[in-house]
């Protein structure tokens, strides 16, 4: 090694080096670049925000979307906004781009690597974490449990547990001693509950009950889950997960062991539950698994029954094994993560619409009369409705259509640039982070006019000029991505809502009641939304 080298390695060296480069990101990255030459500093947006982090703390600490509805009203439907240490991110919301992003492009703007390793780990790797070719294999495979004629003979599946759900509320109402026989119920406990129960039995063939049973395990875990979510832990789990392995390690067994040492860092503390009720949600889906494998009448030719999720992807993977015994087939592992999938995307989702649907009617009663009026004699004629029935009922489509508009479960999401190309006129640099707030998009008041946040039902009966089919509305957003349950959650969501309506009214629980959506992946109300409730049926 030459004097030179030998000179440059010395500690003090080094130490300088890391200063110069530290210096660089500050002054270059941080400061010039986004401000001077950056392709995208002319692109409208707010200003650059905090030194550091950008816009970043004003969005954790903000009601979701609310920060970005605000930069598109001040600057338009696209707005250039800063992450942390001067990453630029644009927001885009009109149809045409939308379309490129989601649709005709789709494969070059996926999700990014943070986003996916999150997915991963709280809801499995499975359709919410791949893309490009193993996607399209796996969403062909998935289709047919979404088919119209699947979901028309689920549907009759779903009342089990809502007649549950209505029997123990009316009895609770019983047991109340004041006269007028009401009673404050947290509704979003409540829809969690009986959404869980449905997929459980409709997804898997397995019965949770977590209605009559509150110490359910699967139950009791999800809601310690649900209760962490908030977009500060959000960051916390984005910090950890940008580490080298933590993905795996977060999910794994040794982690699960050892999680009261997370829980004693300063900070991360909270992530001890996570870890905890995350290892226990995976090891009853492993068990579903197990169940389902066992059960032999999961053939590959009985393709007349047993079409929910899981029977679909155990009878796929026999079919591979016998046709050859060392074909690739999916490993146990990777099927926990299909059933995790489908757990936590379609449970917490539809548990959400259906509590903020109930807010927003308790707030409007007239349109709550309305769907009564509706739902009433449907109800008495058939407690039952079927999938026919419940999509023709003209007023519960525009209640729905409209709280999923106002109120989106998931409000936002992300995808990144795989390379550079214009949007919109915009030069979008390969790696820039691209936002989808799809609160802001269904609220947009160029589309939707003056009134565009607030809860109108009526305004589906007369659709807007500049109303999108595809991109106006955008709760399941578009294209090979788009929400495979959005069949079964709007039908799921309307026969919940029969029977609700039908036997109960929904008032705020106090004057002056005000919702609180938190959000970290989901949007749910962080009060577990109090509802006061009165039996209208005997
Ligand atoms: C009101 C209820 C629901 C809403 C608002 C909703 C919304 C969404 C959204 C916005 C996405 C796209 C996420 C992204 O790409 O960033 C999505 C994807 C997905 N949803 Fe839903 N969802 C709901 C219910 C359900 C149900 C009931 C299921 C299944 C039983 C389900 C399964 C999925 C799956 C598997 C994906 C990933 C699709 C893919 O990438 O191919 N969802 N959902």
């Amino acid at each position: 090694m030459s004097a030179e080298v030998q000179t440059l390695l010395q500690p003090r060296y080094f130490a300088w080096f890391a200063v110069g480069y530290a210096a660089y990101v500050f002054l270059y990255r941080i400061i010039l670049y986004p401000r001077f030459f950056s392709p995208l500093r002319n692109v409208p947006g707010p200003s650059h925000g905090n030194l550091l982090l950008g816009h970043y703390l004003t969005i954790v600490q903000s009601e979701s979307c609310i920060p970005q509805r605000e930069w598109a009203k001040a600057h338009g439907p696209v707005v250039r906004m800063m992450g942390p240490f001067g990453k630029e991110r644009l927001i885009f919301l009109s149809p045409e781009a939308l379309h490129q992003i989601m649709v005709k492009d789709w494969l070059a703007y996926p999700r990014p690597q943070f986003m996916r390793d999150v997915l991963g780990l709280v809801a499995g790797y499975g359709l919410l974490t791949i893309t490009g070719d193993a996607h399209k294999q796996l969403r062909k495979a998935m289709n047919p449990a979404f088919s119209i004629p699947n979901l028309m003979a689920q549907t009759d599946m779903y009342y089990e547990p809502i007649e549950g759900l209505i029997e123990i509320m009316k009895a609770q109402i019983k047991a109340e001693s004041a006269p007028e026989a009401d009673k404050v119920f947290a509704m979003y406990e409540w829809m969690g509950k009986v959404t869980l129960d449905i997929i459980c039995d409709t997804a898997f063939g397995y019965e949770t009950d977590c209605l009559h049973n509150p110490s359910n395990e699967l139950a009791v875990a999800f809601e310690q889950l649900l209760d962490l979510q908030s977009g500060a832990n959000l960051a916390k789990l984005i910090a950890v997960i940008s580490l080298p392995f933590s993905a795996r390690i977060l999910a794994s067994e040794w982690l699960f062991r050892h999680r009261a040492l997370v829980g004693s860092l300063p900070f991360f503390g909270t992530l001890e539950n996570m870890i905890d009720s995350m290892y226990r949600i995976r090891t009853i889906s492993r068990e579903m698994l197990r169940a389902k494998t066992a059960d032999l009448s999961v053939a590959p030719e009985d393709m007349t029954t047993k079409r929910d999720i899981m029977s679909l992807l155990v009878r796929a993977r026999k079919a591979e094994l016998d046709a050859d015994p060392r074909a690739d087939a999916m490993t146990d592992t990777a099927m926990v993560d299909q059933v995790l999938t489908f757990l936590a995307a379609g449970h917490e989702t539809t548990a959400s619409g259906l509590s903020w649907t109930l807010w927003l009617l308790a707030n409007d009663p007239e349109s709550q009369r309305r769907l009564r009026a509706e739902v009433a004699p449907v109800y008495a004629a058939d407690p039952r409705p079927d999938y026919r029935t419940l999509k023709s009922l003209e007023w519960l489509d525009c209640v729905v259509n409209e709280s999923l508009r106002v109120l989106p479960p998931v409000p936002l999401t992300i995808r990144v640039a795989d390379k550079t190309d214009y949007i919109e006129g915009v030069k979008v640099p390969k790696g820039t982070v691209l936002n989808i707030p799809i609160r802001v998009i269904n609220t947009w008041k160029p589309v939707w006019g003056e009134d565009a946040e607030e809860f109108h039902p009526a305004r589906w009966l007369s659709l807007p000029k500049g109303y999108n089919p595809t991109f106006s509305q955008f709760s399941f957003i578009a294209g090979p991505h788009a929400c495979i349950g959005k069949t079964m959650a709007v039908g799921e969501m309307k026969a919940v809502l029969v029977a609700l309506i039908a036997n109960f009214e929904f008032a705020p629980a106090y004057p002056g009641q005000v919702a609180h959506p938190a959000t970290a992946i989901t949007m749910k109300p962080d009060d577990n939304m109090p509802l006061r409730v009165t039996c209208v049926r005997a």
